[in-house]
Formats: structure tokens, sequence, C-alpha cells
């Protein structure tokens, strides 16, 4: 299975095509929707999230609430476009008419991709960076990985997640006991936080952050349970699952690292309190008494829950304005700030969830078969049975 997206900021919609969606599985518009609108939820979001509805419509690969086996082409419109119709128009313009409406941007923001991408593609407008790195593009990968949380869903596979720091303070209570617990207890948060004291402090900090023209980042984590033995593989590495959930977190706007487990803390600790104890009795077959390691050993899942921690950097487009260049007068200046979230952290937790999603939905079809859901169930379940008594 393999997804791509496209789609600019303040064009007409984000579009994303999945390909390899086994064939005869039940899908529904609501299913991509309840997970576009958890990605819209979120203490410390700007204006452009009071303007989008985020709804999908399938283009293709769907009939009568089922997958066919075929593309599946999903598009959201944004709503802004209405505001941007002749900013983003694709028609040629004259000279003058482009000074009247192009808002040509030739100030790059510290932190985002506008400098770069100019000097990269020629582009002495930085709108037509700007307008591609935004994470409004994180509402195309959503839709993908909402697709792929249904898939793992119909095998009985849960994702979760929530937010373990903003702006320096920690949550206290990061334990549940089941996942259907921590799904609802974060959806109840406005920040996606189970600590109710911490959950305070962090709304404070938001609004104090947003008050100084300042962002915040902070820690998320998301977990996958219900997954067999064996996902990913040793055999090469770009087979190994932990490295490709690694890779496709940090490719999240503003995420500077993931960590898999207790991640950089194994660096402090003896491997006697590192690596996890092997245990087998009848009913569960086997498993290990901890799980340090989030449920990775060798690039492949050893049964045990995939824990996995991504770290959001704050977001680049402050109010309080910091140094720059103006690259037509190459002039210093201090950047004058359009509309922007001032912390998009528990936002940010429900991509990162969706896109784990991706990845081990990817390995789960590429070991089960990829045709039709009731074969790669039997496939599951036989494999399932076979390991346990191993
Ligand atoms: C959900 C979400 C919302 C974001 N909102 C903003 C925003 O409003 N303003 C901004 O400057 N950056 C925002 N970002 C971060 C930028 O998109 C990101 O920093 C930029 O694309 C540069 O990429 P890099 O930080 O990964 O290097 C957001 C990121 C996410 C995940
Ligand atoms: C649109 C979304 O996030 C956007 C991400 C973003 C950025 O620079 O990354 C900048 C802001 O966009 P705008 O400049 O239109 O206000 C955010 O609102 C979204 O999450 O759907």
């Amino acid at each position: 299975m393999r997804f791509l997206t496209a789609g600019e900021s303040h064009g007409p919609q984000q579009t994303t095509i999945v390909e390899g969606v086994p064939a005869q599985m039940e899908l529904l518009e609501e299913d991509i929707n309840q997970e576009l609108a958890r990605r819209q939820g979120g203490y410390g979001r700007g204006r452009r999230m009071q303007i989008e509805k985020d709804k999908v419509k399938f283009l293709s690969g769907v009939r009568h609430g089922k997958t066919t086996g075929a593309p599946i082409t999903m598009v959201v419109e944004n709503d802004d476009f209405k505001h941007w119709e002749k900013i983003m128009g694709t028609e040629p313009l004259s000279e003058e008419e482009a000074e009247k409406v192009k808002r040509k941007i030739t100030r790059p923001r510290p932190g985002h991709a506008d400098l770069n991408g100019a000097i990269k593609y020629g582009h002495r407008d930085m709108r037509n960076v700007l307008e591609r790195s935004s994470a409004r593009e994180t509402t195309a990968r959503v839709m993908a990985g909402a697709l792929a949380k249904k898939i793992l869903k119909t095998f009985g596979i849960e994702v979760g997640g929530q937010v373990l720091t903003i702006g320096g303070i920690h949550s206290a209570q990061t334990s549940y006991s089941s996942i259907q617990e921590l799904q609802e207890k974060t959806e109840a948060s406005p920040v996606r936080c189970l600590d109710p004291e911490a959950e305070k402090q962090m709304m404070e900090a938001i609004d104090k952050a947003k008050a100084d023209g300042d962002s915040i980042g902070g820690v998320v984590q998301t977990v996958v349970e219900g997954l067999p033995v064996g996902l990913g593989s040793h055999v090469q590495y770009d087979h190994k699952l932990d490295g490709k959930i690694v890779g496709a977190v940090a490719s999240i706007n503003a995420f500077k690292g993931a960590e898999v487990g207790i991640g950089f803390e194994a660096a402090n600790r003896p491997g006697s309190q590192v690596h996890d104890e092997i245990v087998w009795d009848k009913e569960h077959g086997y498993y290990r008494s901890t799980n340090n390691l989030g449920g990775f050993e060798g690039g492949m899942t050893n049964g045990m829950p995939v824990v996995i921690q991504g770290v959001m950097k704050p977001i680049p487009t402050l109010y309080k304005p910091l140094q720059s260049v103006d690259i037509d007068s190459k002039e210093p200046f201090k950047a004058s700030i359009e509309r922007s979230d001032s912390c998009a952290v528990p936002a940010a937790s429900v991509v990162m969830e969706n896109v784990v999603a991706f990845e081990v939905a990817v390995s789960f079809l590429d070991m089960f078969g990829t045709d039709n859901v009731d074969r790669i169930r039997r496939n599951f379940e036989e494999y399932v049975q076979e390991a346990k008594e191993f």
C-alpha cells in the first residue's frame, strides 16, 4: 500500500490517492471524517481552523460502502480558497495584475521552509514554497492514516495517543488501563492529555505564549495495540518497521525526532534494565514482562504494544518577530506576521497517530496479503495461532 498527497494550503483542495487497499472492506466517508475532525481540534490553534470544516469526498475505489481494490482518491476542499482564488489562480497574469493580486512574499520566516525552498526552486515569491510546506498537508496525510486505521481495526488492531509535554510542562499521569480508556480520556481533553492538573497548566502556557506573541512545542506519544509478532523484518535495512515509523514521524511538519519505547533513556540504563524478559503461557503464547523496547526487536514487532514518542518544535510563525532578511532588498527586517497557530501539539498528536497507523498497516498487508479482506483474515488468524504455539 502506498499514497501520494497533493494540494496547496490556500488552493482549491487537498487530495490523497491510496493504492493497495484490500477489496471488500467496509468503508464510509464518516470513517475518514472522524479523524479529520480530531485533527482540526485541540487548544492553541489559530483562526484558520474556524474557517475549515474538513469533510472527505471519495472519488474512486469505493462503491456502495465497500472498497473495490482500486486506488482510492479522497479530497477535502479548502474553504479558505474562496478568499484566495485570484492569488492562487493557475492562469498567467500580466505584471501589473500580478502586483495587485499576488501577495508576493519576500521575507522568509526563520524555522519555516521559505528561504531554503525559494533558493532551491528559484522562487522570487516565497508563497510558492509556503503553500506546499504548510501543515495543511497533514489533512491529506490524515486521510491516508484514517484509511489505515480502518484496515487495522478490521483486524482488531487499535491506535491511540496522548500528549506528554507542552512548553516544558510534563503530564504526571501517562498510564491507562486499556487503549479504549486512553482514547476516551484524551478525546475529552482540550490538549489530549491524561493528567487534569498538567492539562490546566498546558492551557495556561499556551495562553501565555499567545499573549507574548510566541509559540511552544511538546512531546506526543502514539500507541498501537493488538499487533502480531513479526511485522517488519530484520533481513533488509528498509524493511525494519521501527526505522520506517521513526522516519515517517520525523517527516511530519515541525517534528524534530522520534524515539521507540524508552528511547533515549536506554542510554542511561544497564542492559538488565532495558531488555524485556520473555515469558510464555498457553492462553497468550509468548509475551514480555515489561515493554521498555516499545514493541520492537530486530525491526519487527514482538507482539507487545508499539510505543513511539515524537517531538514537535515550537511553531515558526511568531507574532513576536525574529530577525530575517528581505530577499529583494537584502535589508534586515523584523518579520511582520500573518495569522498562525501558537501551539499545534494536540493536533499534531492526531497527525502522528495517523502517520504511524499508515506505516503499520503497510507492514501488516505486506505480511498477510493485499487483495481481499477475507483472505487476509484467514492468513492472519492462522498465523496468530501458529505464533502462539510456536
Ligand atoms: C498540525 C500542525 C499545524 C501547524 N501550524 C503552523 C502554523 O500555524 N504556523 C507555522 O508557521 N507553522 C505551523 N506548523 C509547522 C510548520 O508547518 C513547519 O514548521 C514547517 O513546514 C517547516 O518544516 P519543519 O519545521 O519540519 O522544518 C504546523 C505543524 C503542524 C503539524
Ligand atoms: C491549515 C492548517 O494549518 C496551517 C498550517 C500552517 C503552516 O505554516 O504549517 C499555517 C497556518 O495556515 P494559514 O497560514 O492559512 O493560517 C495553519 O492554519 C491545517 O492544519 O489545516
